[in-house]
Protein backbone atom coordinates (compact mmCIF):
# COMPACT_ATOMS: atom_id res chain seq x y z
CA UNK A 1 0.00 0.00 0.00
CA UNK A 2 2.74 2.21 0.85
CA UNK A 3 4.01 1.86 -2.63
CA UNK A 4 1.19 2.84 -4.00
CA UNK A 5 0.52 6.17 -2.05
CA UNK A 6 4.40 7.00 -2.73
CA UNK A 7 3.64 6.70 -6.41
CA UNK A 8 0.46 8.55 -6.13
CA UNK A 9 2.57 11.28 -4.45
CA UNK A 10 5.71 11.28 -6.63
CA UNK A 11 3.36 12.19 -9.37
CA UNK A 12 1.45 15.11 -7.89
CA UNK A 13 5.28 15.90 -6.73
CA UNK A 14 5.92 16.18 -10.13
CA UNK A 15 3.29 18.96 -10.90
CA UNK A 16 2.83 20.41 -7.04
CA UNK A 17 6.59 19.97 -5.69
CA UNK A 18 6.16 24.10 -5.20
CA UNK A 19 3.33 23.64 -2.93
CA UNK A 20 3.92 22.46 0.05
CA UNK A 21 0.84 23.55 1.88
CA UNK A 22 -0.98 21.90 -0.89
CA UNK A 23 0.92 18.52 -0.89
CA UNK A 24 0.19 18.67 2.72
CA UNK A 25 -3.38 18.45 2.19
CA UNK A 26 -3.10 15.65 -0.41
CA UNK A 27 -0.66 13.46 1.44
CA UNK A 28 -2.99 13.71 4.43
CA UNK A 29 -6.28 12.43 1.92
CA UNK A 30 -3.71 9.96 0.01
CA UNK A 31 -2.62 8.24 3.37
CA UNK A 32 -6.49 7.41 3.87
CA UNK A 33 -8.44 7.18 0.37
CA UNK A 34 -6.18 5.18 -1.51
CA UNK A 35 -5.94 2.33 0.21
CA UNK A 36 -9.94 2.76 0.36
CA UNK A 37 -9.91 2.66 -3.11
CA UNK A 38 -7.92 -0.26 -3.44
CA UNK A 39 -10.30 -1.95 -1.11
CA UNK A 40 -13.37 -0.78 -4.01
CA UNK A 41 -13.74 -2.23 -7.18
CA UNK A 42 -15.97 0.59 -8.47
CA UNK A 43 -13.19 2.74 -8.53
CA UNK A 44 -10.47 0.90 -10.00
CA UNK A 45 -9.09 2.46 -13.20
CA UNK A 46 -11.24 5.25 -12.79
CA UNK A 47 -7.72 7.60 -11.81
CA UNK A 48 -10.38 9.03 -9.65
CA UNK A 49 -8.24 11.02 -6.92
CA UNK A 50 -5.70 12.32 -9.53
CA UNK A 51 -8.70 14.19 -11.22
CA UNK A 52 -9.81 15.37 -7.70
CA UNK A 53 -6.57 17.00 -6.49
CA UNK A 54 -6.38 19.14 -10.06
CA UNK A 55 -8.57 22.45 -9.68
CA UNK A 56 -11.61 22.52 -12.35
CA UNK A 57 -9.96 26.13 -12.93
CA UNK A 58 -8.07 28.61 -11.36
CA UNK A 59 -7.90 32.54 -11.95
CA UNK A 60 -5.41 34.94 -10.86
CA UNK A 61 -5.95 38.31 -11.63
CA UNK A 62 -4.52 42.30 -11.29
CA UNK A 63 -6.00 43.88 -7.87
CA UNK A 64 -5.29 47.87 -8.31
CA UNK A 65 -6.72 50.09 -6.13
CA UNK A 66 -5.39 53.88 -4.44
CA UNK A 67 -4.60 54.35 -0.54
CA UNK A 68 -5.61 57.20 1.65
CA UNK A 69 -2.53 58.60 0.50
CA UNK A 70 -3.23 58.69 -3.05
CA UNK A 71 -0.97 56.01 -3.81
CA UNK A 72 -1.55 53.66 -6.46
CA UNK A 73 -1.18 49.70 -4.74
CA UNK A 74 -0.96 46.45 -6.86
CA UNK A 75 -2.59 43.17 -5.39
CA UNK A 76 -3.08 39.64 -6.82
CA UNK A 77 -6.65 38.73 -6.58
CA UNK A 78 -7.33 34.16 -6.94
CA UNK A 79 -10.54 32.23 -7.33
CA UNK A 80 -9.41 28.29 -7.44
CA UNK A 81 -13.00 26.49 -8.30
CA UNK A 82 -11.36 22.85 -7.41
CA UNK A 83 -14.60 20.96 -7.80
CA UNK A 84 -18.61 21.24 -9.29
CA UNK A 85 -19.82 17.54 -8.72
CA UNK A 86 -22.24 17.75 -6.06
CA UNK A 87 -23.05 21.61 -6.17
CA UNK A 88 -22.24 24.79 -6.65
CA UNK A 89 -18.60 25.60 -6.06
CA UNK A 90 -18.61 26.89 -2.19
CA UNK A 91 -15.83 28.55 0.26
CA UNK A 92 -14.39 31.30 1.68
CA UNK A 93 -12.00 34.18 0.43
CA UNK A 94 -8.99 35.02 2.37
CA UNK A 95 -7.06 38.29 2.26
CA UNK A 96 -3.80 38.09 4.33
CA UNK A 97 0.15 38.63 3.17
CA UNK A 98 0.76 35.31 3.02
CA UNK A 99 -2.06 34.31 0.57
CA UNK A 100 -0.47 32.45 -2.94
CA UNK A 101 -1.84 29.44 -5.15
CA UNK A 102 -0.72 26.41 -2.49
CA UNK A 103 -2.40 27.60 0.69
CA UNK A 104 -5.83 28.12 -1.38
CA UNK A 105 -5.18 25.37 -3.49
CA UNK A 106 -4.95 23.54 0.09
CA UNK A 107 -7.88 25.25 1.26
CA UNK A 108 -9.84 24.64 -2.09
CA UNK A 109 -9.09 20.86 -1.26
CA UNK A 110 -9.84 20.26 1.89
CA UNK A 111 -13.35 22.38 1.12
CA UNK A 112 -14.11 19.51 -1.13
CA UNK A 113 -14.19 17.20 1.32
CA UNK A 114 -15.66 19.22 4.05
CA UNK A 115 -18.81 20.72 1.73
CA UNK A 116 -19.46 16.85 1.06
CA UNK A 117 -19.77 15.81 4.66
CA UNK A 118 -22.17 18.78 5.39
CA UNK A 119 -24.45 16.40 3.19
CA UNK A 120 -25.60 20.06 1.48
CA UNK A 121 -25.10 20.22 -2.41
CA UNK A 122 -21.72 22.20 -2.46
CA UNK A 123 -18.99 22.18 -4.42
CA UNK A 124 -15.24 23.25 -3.30
CA UNK A 125 -13.70 26.27 -4.12
CA UNK A 126 -11.52 28.84 -2.34
CA UNK A 127 -9.84 32.47 -2.90
CA UNK A 128 -8.53 35.36 -1.68
CA UNK A 129 -5.70 37.96 -2.25
CA UNK A 130 -2.33 38.87 -0.84
CA UNK A 131 -3.30 42.14 0.04
CA UNK A 132 -3.20 42.77 3.65
CA UNK A 133 -5.90 44.68 6.25
CA UNK A 134 -3.92 45.19 9.17
CA UNK A 135 -3.86 48.84 9.70
CA UNK A 136 -6.25 49.71 6.11
CA UNK A 137 -8.28 52.35 6.96
CA UNK A 138 -12.18 51.46 6.03
CA UNK A 139 -12.10 53.47 2.76
CA UNK A 140 -9.13 51.62 2.04
CA UNK A 141 -10.37 48.37 2.48
CA UNK A 142 -13.69 49.20 0.80
CA UNK A 143 -11.69 50.46 -2.24
CA UNK A 144 -9.80 47.07 -2.19
CA UNK A 145 -12.96 45.09 -1.99
CA UNK A 146 -14.75 47.01 -4.81
CA UNK A 147 -11.70 46.73 -7.17
CA UNK A 148 -11.69 42.77 -6.67
CA UNK A 149 -15.21 42.26 -7.51
CA UNK A 150 -14.78 44.21 -10.85
CA UNK A 151 -12.37 40.96 -12.06
CA UNK A 152 -14.06 37.89 -9.42
CA UNK A 153 -18.01 38.84 -10.36
CA UNK A 154 -17.24 37.37 -13.97
CA UNK A 155 -16.39 34.02 -12.22
CA UNK A 156 -19.35 33.62 -9.80
CA UNK A 157 -23.08 33.59 -9.54
CA UNK A 158 -25.33 31.95 -7.05
CA UNK A 159 -25.71 28.63 -9.02
CA UNK A 160 -22.13 28.50 -10.30
CA UNK A 161 -19.72 29.78 -7.06
CA UNK A 162 -20.77 31.57 -3.80
CA UNK A 163 -17.59 33.13 -1.85
CA UNK A 164 -17.72 33.29 1.74
CA UNK A 165 -15.56 35.21 4.42
CA UNK A 166 -12.16 33.30 6.22
CA UNK A 167 -9.19 35.18 7.55
CA UNK A 168 -9.18 38.68 7.37
CA UNK A 169 -12.60 38.43 5.38
CA UNK A 170 -15.82 39.03 7.86
CA UNK A 171 -18.87 40.97 7.67
CA UNK A 172 -17.63 44.37 6.84
CA UNK A 173 -16.17 43.04 3.57
CA UNK A 174 -18.83 40.62 2.34
CA UNK A 175 -20.88 44.23 2.42
CA UNK A 176 -18.46 45.97 0.41
CA UNK A 177 -18.00 43.06 -2.24
CA UNK A 178 -21.87 42.56 -2.46
CA UNK A 179 -22.30 46.29 -3.03
CA UNK A 180 -20.14 45.99 -5.98
CA UNK A 181 -21.57 42.67 -7.34
CA UNK A 182 -25.11 44.18 -7.12
CA UNK A 183 -23.98 47.24 -9.13
CA UNK A 184 -22.18 45.53 -11.59
CA UNK A 185 -24.68 42.56 -12.44
CA UNK A 186 -27.80 44.61 -11.58
CA UNK A 187 -29.09 41.76 -9.52
CA UNK A 188 -29.73 40.94 -5.99
CA UNK A 189 -28.82 37.42 -5.32
CA UNK A 190 -27.79 35.03 -2.96
CA UNK A 191 -23.98 35.25 -4.58
CA UNK A 192 -22.21 35.62 -1.32
CA UNK A 193 -22.81 34.35 2.39
CA UNK A 194 -22.50 35.77 5.77
CA UNK A 195 -24.19 39.22 4.45
CA UNK A 196 -25.88 41.26 6.86
CA UNK A 197 -29.31 40.42 8.70
CA UNK A 198 -31.36 42.81 6.84
CA UNK A 199 -29.88 41.96 3.54
CA UNK A 200 -30.41 38.57 2.66
CA UNK A 201 -27.69 36.70 5.71
CA UNK A 202 -28.48 33.91 7.98
CA UNK A 203 -28.87 34.08 12.10
CA UNK A 204 -26.40 31.68 13.41
CA UNK A 205 -23.78 32.22 10.01
CA UNK A 206 -21.36 34.33 12.58
CA UNK A 207 -21.54 31.70 14.99
CA UNK A 208 -21.45 28.86 13.14
CA UNK A 209 -17.64 28.04 13.19
CA UNK A 210 -16.98 28.20 16.33
CA UNK A 211 -19.78 26.72 17.77
CA UNK A 212 -19.92 23.79 15.33
CA UNK A 213 -15.99 23.00 16.47
CA UNK A 214 -17.75 22.39 19.90
CA UNK A 215 -20.48 20.75 19.23
CA UNK A 216 -18.23 18.21 17.42
CA UNK A 217 -15.75 17.57 20.64
CA UNK A 218 -18.90 17.46 22.47
CA UNK A 219 -19.76 14.39 20.27
CA UNK A 220 -16.65 12.87 20.58
CA UNK A 221 -16.46 12.74 24.54
CA UNK A 222 -19.96 11.36 24.51
CA UNK A 223 -18.50 8.60 22.86
CA UNK A 224 -16.75 7.82 26.38
CA UNK A 225 -19.72 8.88 28.19
CA UNK A 226 -18.03 12.11 28.69
CA UNK A 227 -18.91 16.39 28.12
CA UNK A 228 -17.47 19.70 27.78
CA UNK A 229 -18.44 20.55 31.19
CA UNK A 230 -15.53 20.89 33.31
CA UNK A 231 -13.04 20.62 30.75
CA UNK A 232 -9.83 23.35 30.51
CA UNK A 233 -9.61 24.77 26.91
CA UNK A 234 -7.02 25.95 25.17
CA UNK A 235 -7.78 28.01 22.14
CA UNK A 236 -5.69 29.59 19.41
CA UNK A 237 -6.48 33.13 17.45
CA UNK A 238 -8.93 35.44 18.61
CA UNK A 239 -10.96 36.18 15.50
CA UNK A 240 -14.42 34.95 14.26
CA UNK A 241 -13.94 30.91 14.80
CA UNK A 242 -11.97 31.39 18.40
CA UNK A 243 -14.39 33.97 19.46
CA UNK A 244 -17.35 31.93 19.19
CA UNK A 245 -15.57 28.54 19.97
CA UNK A 246 -14.71 30.55 23.38
CA UNK A 247 -18.78 31.05 23.57
CA UNK A 248 -19.73 28.08 23.24
CA UNK A 249 -17.53 25.84 25.39
CA UNK A 250 -18.11 28.68 28.23
CA UNK A 251 -21.45 27.79 27.68
CA UNK A 252 -21.13 24.39 27.73
CA UNK A 253 -19.53 24.74 31.39
CA UNK A 254 -15.89 24.76 30.04
CA UNK A 255 -13.08 26.80 30.86
CA UNK A 256 -11.29 28.61 28.26
CA UNK A 257 -7.66 29.72 28.98
CA UNK A 258 -6.10 31.20 26.37
CA UNK A 259 -6.34 33.13 23.08
CA UNK A 260 -4.14 34.05 20.79
CA UNK A 261 -2.82 36.13 18.00
CA UNK A 262 0.24 36.52 15.79
CA UNK A 263 2.16 38.53 18.22
CA UNK A 264 1.76 35.91 20.97
CA UNK A 265 -0.80 34.29 22.97
CA UNK A 266 -2.62 35.36 26.77
CA UNK A 267 -3.50 32.87 29.48
CA UNK A 268 -6.34 33.51 31.60
CA UNK A 269 -6.24 30.61 35.18
CA UNK A 270 -9.52 31.92 36.03
CA UNK A 271 -11.19 31.58 32.51
CA UNK A 272 -12.38 33.62 29.73
CA UNK A 273 -16.17 34.33 30.95
CA UNK A 274 -18.94 36.41 29.09
CA UNK A 275 -18.11 39.75 29.90
CA UNK A 276 -14.45 39.09 28.77
CA UNK A 277 -15.15 37.57 25.76
CA UNK A 278 -17.03 40.75 24.90
CA UNK A 279 -13.95 42.91 25.47
CA UNK A 280 -12.27 40.80 23.12
CA UNK A 281 -14.37 41.01 20.62
CA UNK A 282 -14.28 44.93 20.94
CA UNK A 283 -10.61 45.04 20.74
CA UNK A 284 -10.57 42.82 17.86
CA UNK A 285 -13.95 43.33 15.77
CA UNK A 286 -14.16 46.93 16.62
CA UNK A 287 -11.06 48.63 17.39
CA UNK A 288 -9.14 46.05 16.02
CA UNK A 289 -6.15 45.86 18.33
CA UNK A 290 -3.59 43.04 19.70
CA UNK A 291 -4.46 40.38 22.13
CA UNK A 292 -1.93 41.59 24.23
CA UNK A 293 -4.27 44.31 25.69
CA UNK A 294 -6.25 41.87 27.18
CA UNK A 295 -3.48 41.76 30.29
CA UNK A 296 -3.99 45.83 30.53
CA UNK A 297 -7.35 45.16 31.44
CA UNK A 298 -7.11 41.68 33.43
CA UNK A 299 -4.08 42.26 34.70
CA UNK A 300 -4.09 38.92 36.60
CA UNK A 301 -3.92 37.25 33.33
CA UNK A 302 0.14 37.00 31.60
CA UNK A 303 0.83 37.78 27.83
CA UNK A 304 3.69 35.45 26.27
CA UNK A 305 4.82 37.27 23.20
CA UNK A 306 5.89 35.31 20.11
CA UNK A 307 4.29 31.69 21.12
CA UNK A 308 1.71 29.70 20.88
CA UNK A 309 -0.39 28.17 24.09
CA UNK A 310 0.12 24.39 23.37
CA UNK A 311 2.45 23.97 26.25
CA UNK A 312 0.25 24.98 28.49
CA UNK A 313 -1.89 21.98 30.76
CA UNK A 314 -5.54 21.21 29.47
CA UNK A 315 -7.98 19.07 28.88
CA UNK A 316 -9.03 20.22 25.36
CA UNK A 317 -7.29 22.15 22.80
CA UNK A 318 -8.86 23.98 20.12
CA UNK A 319 -6.45 25.46 17.32
CA UNK A 320 -8.47 28.21 15.43
CA UNK A 321 -6.08 30.75 14.03
CA UNK A 322 -4.22 29.34 10.88
CA UNK A 323 -2.70 26.15 8.89
CA UNK A 324 0.12 24.48 10.55
CA UNK A 325 0.06 26.55 14.29
CA UNK A 326 0.66 22.73 15.96
CA UNK A 327 3.76 21.30 15.34
CA UNK A 328 5.57 17.72 16.42
CA UNK A 329 6.64 19.45 19.63
CA UNK A 330 3.52 21.45 20.63
CA UNK A 331 1.87 17.78 19.82
CA UNK A 332 4.04 15.99 22.20
CA UNK A 333 3.70 19.32 24.73
CA UNK A 334 -0.22 18.71 24.19
CA UNK A 335 -0.31 15.18 24.85
CA UNK A 336 1.67 15.01 27.78
CA UNK A 337 0.19 17.41 29.40
CA UNK A 338 -2.95 15.87 29.75
CA UNK A 339 -4.66 17.01 26.69
CA UNK A 340 -6.79 14.42 25.22
CA UNK A 341 -9.08 15.92 22.70
CA UNK A 342 -8.10 18.10 19.61
CA UNK A 343 -11.03 19.75 17.99
CA UNK A 344 -9.56 21.98 15.22
CA UNK A 345 -11.51 25.04 13.99
CA UNK A 346 -8.82 26.59 11.52
CA UNK A 347 -8.01 24.15 8.70
CA UNK A 348 -5.00 22.09 8.33
CA UNK A 349 -4.04 23.79 11.63
CA UNK A 350 -1.42 20.68 12.70
CA UNK A 351 0.93 19.34 10.68
CA UNK A 352 1.05 15.87 9.67
CA UNK A 353 3.96 15.22 12.38
CA UNK A 354 1.00 16.25 15.26
CA UNK A 355 -1.64 14.36 13.37
CA UNK A 356 0.33 11.12 13.27
CA UNK A 357 0.97 12.03 17.19
CA UNK A 358 -2.71 12.44 17.75
CA UNK A 359 -3.66 9.15 15.98
CA UNK A 360 -0.90 6.98 17.39
CA UNK A 361 -1.71 8.25 21.11
CA UNK A 362 -5.71 7.33 20.54
CA UNK A 363 -6.80 10.56 21.81
CA UNK A 364 -9.97 12.72 20.43
CA UNK A 365 -8.72 13.78 17.03
CA UNK A 366 -11.13 15.45 14.71
CA UNK A 367 -9.63 17.55 11.68
CA UNK A 368 -11.05 20.32 10.61
CA UNK A 369 -12.38 18.81 7.19
CA UNK A 370 -15.12 17.69 9.66
CA UNK A 371 -14.98 20.24 12.81
CA UNK A 372 -14.70 23.35 11.65
CA UNK A 373 -17.51 22.23 8.85
CA UNK A 374 -20.67 24.69 10.87
CA UNK A 375 -19.24 27.09 9.00
CA UNK A 376 -19.64 26.16 5.56
CA UNK A 377 -22.75 24.29 6.45
CA UNK A 378 -24.72 27.47 7.87
CA UNK A 379 -23.81 29.28 4.25
CA UNK A 380 -25.35 26.16 2.77
CA UNK A 381 -28.31 27.51 5.31
CA UNK A 382 -28.01 30.43 4.05
CA UNK A 383 -28.19 29.99 0.09
CA UNK A 384 -31.39 28.06 1.10
CA UNK A 385 -33.02 30.88 2.54
CA UNK A 386 -31.97 33.14 -0.49
CA UNK A 387 -33.57 30.62 -2.75
CA UNK A 388 -36.80 30.65 -0.52
CA UNK A 389 -36.74 34.28 0.08
CA UNK A 390 -37.62 33.40 3.91
CA UNK A 391 -35.72 34.00 7.09
CA UNK A 392 -35.22 30.72 9.22
CA UNK A 393 -35.37 31.55 13.26
CA UNK A 394 -32.19 31.30 15.37
CA UNK A 395 -33.63 28.15 17.01
CA UNK A 396 -34.37 26.77 13.61
CA UNK A 397 -30.98 27.55 12.15
CA UNK A 398 -29.05 26.18 15.14
CA UNK A 399 -31.22 23.25 15.61
CA UNK A 400 -30.28 21.93 11.95
CA UNK A 401 -26.23 23.05 12.43
CA UNK A 402 -26.52 20.65 15.80
CA UNK A 403 -27.72 18.05 13.30
CA UNK A 404 -25.31 18.45 10.24
CA UNK A 405 -23.09 18.63 12.71
CA UNK A 406 -24.15 15.25 14.39
CA UNK A 407 -24.71 13.77 10.81
CA UNK A 408 -21.07 14.32 10.22
CA UNK A 409 -19.79 12.78 13.46
CA UNK A 410 -21.73 9.81 12.08
CA UNK A 411 -20.27 9.82 8.91
CA UNK A 412 -16.93 9.75 10.90
CA UNK A 413 -17.23 6.94 13.11
CA UNK A 414 -18.89 4.44 9.44
CA UNK A 415 -15.95 5.24 7.97
CA UNK A 416 -13.10 5.47 10.57
CA UNK A 417 -14.32 2.97 13.53
CA UNK A 418 -10.97 0.77 13.77
CA UNK A 419 -11.44 -3.25 15.55
CA UNK A 420 -10.60 -2.38 19.12
CA UNK A 421 -13.10 0.94 18.84
CA UNK A 422 -11.13 4.02 18.30
CA UNK A 423 -12.09 6.19 15.95
CA UNK A 424 -9.90 7.94 13.52
CA UNK A 425 -12.22 10.65 12.22
CA UNK A 426 -8.95 11.77 9.61
CA UNK A 427 -10.02 8.67 8.14
CA UNK A 428 -13.62 8.90 8.68
CA UNK A 429 -13.95 12.07 7.18
CA UNK A 430 -11.24 11.77 4.35
CA UNK A 431 -13.33 8.47 2.71
CA UNK A 432 -17.09 9.75 3.76
CA UNK A 433 -16.58 12.96 2.05
CA UNK A 434 -14.57 11.39 -0.68
CA UNK A 435 -17.38 8.76 -1.23
CA UNK A 436 -20.33 11.75 -2.26
CA UNK A 437 -18.10 13.22 -4.76
CA UNK A 438 -16.41 10.23 -6.24
CA UNK A 439 -19.86 8.93 -6.87
CA UNK A 440 -20.97 11.97 -8.01
CA UNK A 441 -17.93 12.24 -11.03
CA UNK A 442 -17.66 8.89 -11.75
CA UNK A 443 -21.90 9.37 -12.85
CA UNK A 444 -21.26 12.28 -14.39
CA UNK A 445 -18.81 10.93 -16.87
CA UNK A 446 -14.78 11.97 -18.17
CA UNK A 447 -15.17 15.47 -18.13
N1 LIG B 1 -14.71 32.05 9.22
C1 LIG B 1 -15.17 30.83 8.97
O1 LIG B 1 -16.37 30.63 8.86
C2 LIG B 1 -14.23 29.69 8.85
C3 LIG B 1 -12.89 29.81 9.14
N2 LIG B 1 -12.10 28.69 9.13
C4 LIG B 1 -10.68 28.78 9.46
O2 LIG B 1 -10.54 29.27 10.79
C5 LIG B 1 -9.28 29.96 10.91
C6 LIG B 1 -9.54 31.34 11.48
O3 LIG B 1 -10.38 32.07 10.59
P1 LIG B 1 -11.30 33.28 11.06
O4 LIG B 1 -11.50 33.23 12.51
O5 LIG B 1 -12.46 33.31 10.15
O6 LIG B 1 -10.38 34.52 10.66
P2 LIG B 1 -10.23 35.92 11.36
O7 LIG B 1 -9.58 36.80 10.37
O8 LIG B 1 -11.49 36.34 12.00
O9 LIG B 1 -9.20 35.58 12.52
C7 LIG B 1 -7.97 34.99 12.24
C8 LIG B 1 -7.26 34.77 13.52
O10 LIG B 1 -6.08 34.02 13.32
C9 LIG B 1 -4.98 34.75 13.81
N3 LIG B 1 -3.84 34.49 12.93
C10 LIG B 1 -3.78 34.64 11.60
N4 LIG B 1 -2.55 34.35 11.17
C11 LIG B 1 -1.85 33.99 12.26
C12 LIG B 1 -0.53 33.58 12.47
N5 LIG B 1 0.32 33.48 11.45
N6 LIG B 1 -0.16 33.27 13.73
C13 LIG B 1 -1.03 33.37 14.77
N7 LIG B 1 -2.29 33.78 14.63
C14 LIG B 1 -2.68 34.08 13.40
C15 LIG B 1 -5.40 36.19 13.76
O11 LIG B 1 -4.66 36.98 14.66
C16 LIG B 1 -6.85 36.08 14.16
O12 LIG B 1 -7.00 35.96 15.53
C17 LIG B 1 -8.66 29.91 9.53
O13 LIG B 1 -7.83 28.78 9.44
C18 LIG B 1 -9.86 29.72 8.61
O14 LIG B 1 -9.49 29.13 7.39
C19 LIG B 1 -12.62 27.45 8.88
C20 LIG B 1 -13.92 27.28 8.59
C21 LIG B 1 -14.83 28.39 8.46
O1 LIG C 1 -18.97 29.62 4.42
C1 LIG C 1 -18.28 29.40 3.45
O2 LIG C 1 -18.66 29.30 2.30
C2 LIG C 1 -16.79 29.26 3.60
C3 LIG C 1 -16.28 28.75 4.88
C4 LIG C 1 -14.83 28.43 4.71
O3 LIG C 1 -14.11 29.14 4.05
C5 LIG C 1 -14.30 27.22 5.27
O4 LIG C 1 -15.08 26.32 5.60
O5 LIG C 1 -13.06 27.09 5.37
Amino acid sequence: MKSKINAFMKEIEERNGHEPEFMQAVQEVAETVIPYIVSQDIYHGKNILMRMVEPERAVSFRVSWVDDDGEICVNRGYRIQMNSAIGPYKGGLRFHPTVNMSILKFLAFEQVFKNSLTTLPMGGGKGGSDFDPKGKSDSEIMRFCQSFMTELYRHIGPNTDVPAGDIGVGGREIGYLYGMYKRLKNEFTGVLTGKGMSWGGSLIRPEATGYGTVYFADSMLKTRNDSMKGKTVLVSGSGNVAQYATEKATQLGAKVVTLSDSSGYIYDADGIDAEKLAFVMELKNIKRGRISEYVKKYPTAKFTKGKTPWHEKCDVAMPCATQNEVDGDDAKALLSNGCFVVSEGANMPSNLEAVHAFLKAKILYAPGKASNAGGVATSGLEMSQNSLRMNWTREEVDGKLKEIMKNIHDACIKYGKEEDGYVDYVRGANIAGFVKVADAMLAQGVV
